[in-house]
């Protein structure tokens, strides 16, 4: 027999978390449905722990650089605290408990389980106790996320080869490592390992790592991952890739060389979770790859999706606001509706990229007239003082016909942080002539966007 509700979330990411909680509390009847753990794979396998392994290895990284600066220091690395710390304080030991009282004290009924659409207005959830059957009257809101992306290399598939997932539940380091792909997740992972005495290989298919991002930051970063010892080959093909129990990993190039190592990391990109979502059930394509989505997340009559099947950037904070999108719109609220001119993103390799809005090729692909301006950290008052760690670059991109920027970059020791300065500034549309005006603290590593800005003809 179906149940009535009001509004159905299938997949609690962290958007569908928001949306269930923020209808629950507005006073709606809210099914959540969740097959694995509810918070999705931020805080059990993503941002969370991967953040706090990068966080240890930056301290670690830092006391490298004591003998630099002043003094002597002898690091000897530890994972065990690393573990211990993903294990009891991100993931409690991968368990959701909090999480699902958290909805259900919001109000909201909870359902383990693999949820699909069956129409419009109509959701199934298939449960480890039978299935269960919904009406529902005002809104089914889709957050299903990605998987880890496998690629056809091949023998890849036969062999037992991490994925982000294993790699946050590492509790013994390997000796070597062997990364899938120079990504954000192939790149902070990598570095991460490398600077607890993992020897890592990155092989990336393209001609740079960091392709989404400007390519002086991906030669920033590969340059100091060089400097680490941290080999970085791109452009490869791979032809093989095998297992066997005492070398381990055997990945065959083009070309006829072949590496070895004790652990492989495949980081070769997402996979949006659509294909058994029954979305053909409402006319949707169910092979696609994103859902499109109108100013207000709406998928489709009564139907919203939020997050990375959206295809507008897979980032928590992208999930989060598309959230509070669908639940103004459910709610029958104004607005504000969704809009994606100065997105912004951190990717937190050392140094950390920080970015927003459109590179270079985005800005000129889109027709508009542009100029560019950047400035190499080490060259700023900043960096030369910073010394030892003080990679990075600036670059802003300005639509030179409106005299407003329209992206920029922020590489350095704190890029994530620095790109809040131009975020707001292509988010308000700022001018030019009124950024050039500004106070810019001294000696800030963001006084480097004041002469990145100063090269821009406008
Ligand atoms: C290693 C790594 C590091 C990252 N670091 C960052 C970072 O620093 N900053 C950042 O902003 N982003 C980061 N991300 C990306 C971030 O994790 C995602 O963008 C974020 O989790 C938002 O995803 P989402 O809301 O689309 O859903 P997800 O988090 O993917 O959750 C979707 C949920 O839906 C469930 N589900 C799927 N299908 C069904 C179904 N049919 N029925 C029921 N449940 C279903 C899944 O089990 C899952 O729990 C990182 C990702 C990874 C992998
Ligand atoms: N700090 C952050 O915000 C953060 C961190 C990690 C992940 N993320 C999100 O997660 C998403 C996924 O990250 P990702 O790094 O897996 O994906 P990605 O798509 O960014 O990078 C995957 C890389 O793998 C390469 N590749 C593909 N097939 C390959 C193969 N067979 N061999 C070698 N290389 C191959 C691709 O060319 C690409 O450079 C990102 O788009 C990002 O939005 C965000």
């Amino acid at each position: 027999m179906s149940e009535s509700i009001d509004a159905a979330v299938i997949g609690l990411g962290p958007g569908g978390e928001h949306v269930a909680a923020q209808l629950a509390q507005a006073g709606l009847s809210v099914l959540g449905v969740e097959k694995h753990l509810v918070g999705g794979e931020c805080p059990y396998y993503g941002c969370i722990p991967s953040k706090m392994m990068i966080r240890a290895a930056g301290a670690l990284a830092e006391a490298r650089r004591v003998p630099t600066l002043g003094g002597s220091v002898e690091v000897t690395p530890d994972w065990t605290t690393v573990a211990k710390r993903i294990s009891d304080e991100a993931t409690d030991a991968w368990n959701d408990q909090v999480a699902v009282d958290r909805l259900i004290d919001n109000g909201a009924t909870f359902a383990r389980g693999h949820g699909r659409l069956a129409g419009p207005g109509k959701v199934v959830v298939e449960t480890a106790d039978g299935t269960q059957e919904y009406d529902v009257q005002r809104a089914v809101v889709l957050n299903v996320g990605t998987e880890p992306a496998i690629p056809p290399v091949p023998g890849l598939a036969e062999t037992p080869y991490w994925t982000n997932r294993d790699a946050v539940q590492v509790k013994n380091l390997p000796e070597s490592m062997i990364v899938l792909g120079g990504g954000a997740i192939g790149c902070e992972i990598a570095q991460a390992f490398a600077r607890f005495g993992v020897d890592v290989t990155i092989l990336e298919v393209a001609d740079r790592i960091l392709g989404p991002e400007e390519p002086e930051a991906s030669e920033v970063v590969a340059g100091a991952m060089a400097d680490e010892g941290i080999d970085v080959r791109v452009g490869v093909d791979i032809t093989r890739i095998d297992h066997t129990a005492g070398p381990g990993f055997t990945v065959s190039l083009g070309g006829g060389s072949v590496l070895s190592a004790g652990a492989l990391l495949v980081a070769a990109g997402r996979r949006t979770n659509l294909s058994d979502l029954g979305l053909d059930t409402v006319g949707l394509d169910p092979s696609s790859r994103f859902l499109d989505t109108d100013e207000q997340v709406r998928a489709g009559d009564q139907l919203w999706a939020v997050g990375d099947i959206t295809g507008k950037g897979q980032f928590t904070h992208m999930s989060m606001y598309q959230a509070e999108v669908a639940v103004r719109s459910i709610l029958g609220k104004d607005g504000p509706w969704a809009d994606y001119t100065a997105v912004s993103r951190a990717t937190f390799t050392d140094p950390e990229v920080g970015s927003v809005g459109l590179t270079e090729k985005q800005a000129r692909d889109a027709g508009i007239r542009v100029t560019t301006g950047s400035y190499s950290l080490p060259s700023s008052s900043r960096g030369w003082m910073h010394k030892t760690g003080n990679h990075g670059v600036i670059k802003v991109v300005a639509d030179a016909d409106r005299g407003v920027l329209v992206g920029g970059t922020t590489v350095g020791p704190s890029g994530g942080e620095m790109i809040g300065l131009i975020a707001a500034a292509v988010h308000a549309g700022t001018p030019v002539a009124k950024l050039r005006t500004m106070h810019y603290a001294y000696p800030t590593f963001h006084r480097a966007i004041e002469n990145a800005i100063n090269e821009l003809e406008v």
